[in-house]
């Protein structure tokens, strides 16, 4: 198959009709979403809204049930999770997912080695490439973690693991990264840190799509906003729109989030 033709006015990621259903429920129900290349869209909705199904099906995690997904025009959504992420889609996740017994300079170049197809356990018994680790520090020295490389991930204060996850996720080289509640669980000068450390590998990946609670992360990064509820987008456009479109504070009415939209 010949690869799609460069053109920069087409989105890095084109969602079309995209439907996720578990049973009965409608985890995602006919989202129509892009992210145009060196964008950060934001996506927000309350608990439940199908945001983390959102990114587990454009991954591939999940299979969906109906709809496109395009990356740069090219059809993924038949495709295997490692076949996505080869092709240029990263990701963290909601609850972080470390090797804790590895250190942290391994986390990152488990990145590497995911490319390359070799086996892990060989990979560092062969001895690991300069170039390698080169790469893996510098992702490290963006996210403030150089002096920890030789930590064990396990050992990491909460905000770092959080910060090892993204630089891993830049290792692979990702388009399109798709970062999944990055603030969750983070101190008020964690998450003014993480604000600056996305705005910083903003320059270094094409394009972020980063569901957030935390509307003050949301406001400060996002180029645009697509809210969510009950697996349908309901709203999108500038923070200022979407923050205060009726049927976002509708959504949020009630919520324990309805204060923090507001703010
Ligand atoms: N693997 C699954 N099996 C069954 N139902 C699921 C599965 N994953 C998600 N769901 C359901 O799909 C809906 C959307 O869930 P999802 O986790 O995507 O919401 P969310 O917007 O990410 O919520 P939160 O902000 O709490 O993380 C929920 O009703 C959830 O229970």
């Amino acid at each position: 198959m010949n690869a799609p033709q460069v053109n920069t006015s087409q989105p890095v990621l084109a969602v079309r009709g995209l439907s996720k259903h578990f049973g009965g429920v409608k985890a995602l129900d006919g989202i129509d979403l892009h992210v145009t290349r060196g964008e950060l869209l934001g996506v927000i909705g309350p608990n439940g809204a199908g945001k983390t199904a959102l990114i587990n099906t454009i991954t591939g995690f999940y299979r969906a049930t109906a709809g496109q997904i395009e990356l740069e025009g090219r059809e993924i959504s038949h495709l295997p999770m490692h076949e996505i992420g080869r092709l240029g889609i990263g990701r963290t996740f909601q609850n972080i997912r470390l090797f804790k017994r590895m250190t942290v300079l391994e986390n990152v170049l488990v990145a590497f080695k995911a490319f390359s197809g070799s086996p892990l356990r060989s990979f560092f018994r062969a001895g690991t490439p300069k170039a390698d680790i080169a790469a893996a520090m510098h992702w490290l020295e963006q996210l403030q973690l150089a002096d920890r490389a030789d930590a064990l991930a396990a050992s990491l204060a909460y905000g770092d693991a959080r910060r090892l996850e993204i630089a891993r996720a830049l290792a692979g080289g990702p388009r399109l990264l798709l970062l999944d509640e990055p603030a969750a669980g983070m101190n008020e000068a964690e998450t003014a840190q993480l604000t600056r450390d996305i705005q910083k590998i903003r320059g270094h990946v094409s394009s972020i799509l980063l569901i957030e609670h935390d509307m003050g992360l949301i406001r400060a990064l996002s180029d645009r906003i697509v809210a969510m509820d009950y697996g349908k987008k309901i709203a999108e456009g500038s923070a200022h729109a979407v923050l205060e479109h009726p049927e976002v504070l509708r959504a949020y009415l009630g919520s324990e989030e309805e204060e923090e939209v507001r703010a």
